[in-house]
């Protein structure tokens, strides 16, 4: 048994989000195209009789202390598995915007089962822990795979998409989340309104040839996102974010899953650095961080 195991967790952008209608269970059934990138939350998991957690960073004040917090459900749920009432002390230093649509609370309960599998000397392939993951959040095993990878079902049903290059990235992050919940009840309530049929969910093929051949003004041309609409129907001004982010020459400019993160595309690193300057510079988020994808999923370190 170790003392201390720490892993590191990225967060994603959703490339493609194809959003099929509500489903009995309250969920939506999606061809979701997931890309890791290098901005990072790290668990670290210590030995301890009892189930704890603390937050440090930017966003700790945000972030529940107590069941609430996917990351003890996460290592709860993984004692349960293995049968037995192991105790963990998790320290999360926070990186992850929190509520941003970058999947945040999702890095950091694939990071608690990663660090308590290895703490507790459970040895549970990562089949399992993916397994686990789908039951806590659809984008749970993502967070564990890392790279791109298309989601189906709710999002949980993963298999890696193959990639040819990095894409370089700004990510513009709004004062105040959005909830996910919320989000995805507003483009229901937007498609009831309109009156719109949801059409046949599946992949992008150009997309997907974009990512296989690291064609970053091919996939910026195809970025999809079906929860945008709702994203800026609840906070309208992310529409002048993205005006901006393209204005500045950004290859494409989404919001990030559920939002109320904006995603610009870059051309290269240097491309995204100065990009992210002119939009911390025109005002139109609270930070602009540059970064670059894919990422390797949840790691010890
Ligand atoms: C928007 C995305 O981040 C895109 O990757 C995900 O679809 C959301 O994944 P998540 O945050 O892990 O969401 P969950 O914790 O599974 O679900 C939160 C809520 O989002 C809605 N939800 C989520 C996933 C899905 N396929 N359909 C949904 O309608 C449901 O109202 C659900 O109660
Ligand atoms: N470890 C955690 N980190 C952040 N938020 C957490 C955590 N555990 C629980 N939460 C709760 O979950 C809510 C959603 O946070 P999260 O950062 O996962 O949102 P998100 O990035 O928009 O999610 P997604 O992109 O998966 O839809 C927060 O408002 C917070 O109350």
């Amino acid at each position: 048994m170790n003392a201390s195991v720490t892993v590191r967790v990225p967060a994603k952008v959703n490339v493609q989000l194809s959003v099929g209608p509500l489903r009995d269970d309250g969920y939506h059934d999606l061809v979701n195209v997931f890309h890791a990138v290098s901005i990072f939350d790290e668990v670290e998991a210590k030995e301890s009789e009892s189930v704890k957690v603390s937050v440090e960073g930017e966003w700790a004040d945000q972030v529940p202390l107590d069941e609430g917090n996917l990351a003890v459900q996460a290592a709860r749920a993984l004692a349960k598995h293995a049968g037995r009432s192991y105790g963990v002390e998790l320290v999360i230093r926070k990186t992850i915007p929190v509520a941003g649509g970058m999947a945040g609370g999702s890095a950091d309960a694939a990071g608690a089962l990663l660090a308590c599998n290895e703490l507790w000397g459970l040895g549970l392939p990562l089949e399992d822990l993916m397994e686990i993951a789908g039951d806590l959040g659809s984008d749970v095993p993502f967070s564990l795979l890392g790279g791109t990878a298309v989601g189906t079902g709710r999002g949980e049903r993963l298999s890696q998409v193959e990639m040819g290059g990095t894409f370089h990235w700004v990510f513009a992050v709004a004062d105040g989340g959005l909830s996910t919940a919320k989000v995805y009840a507003e483009c229901d309530r937007l498609r009831e309104v309109s009156g719109e049929q949801v059409a046949g969910l599946q992949g992008n093929q150009a997309l997907l040839d974009a990512l296989r051949i690291g064609d970053a003004a091919g996939l910026g041309a195809e970025l999809t996102n079906d929860l945008q609409a709702a994203a800026l129907s609840l906070r309208p001004s992310l529409a002048q974010t993205l005006a901006v982010g393209t204005e500045l020459g950004a290859l494409g400019a989404i919001v990030s899953g559920s939002g109320p993160t904006c995603a610009f595309l870059a051309t290269s690193a240097e491309h995204a650095r100065a990009l992210a300057e002119a939009l911390s510079a025109a005002d139109v988020c609270r930070t602009a961080v540059p970064t670059s994808g894919p990422a390797p999923g949840a790691q010890l370190i």
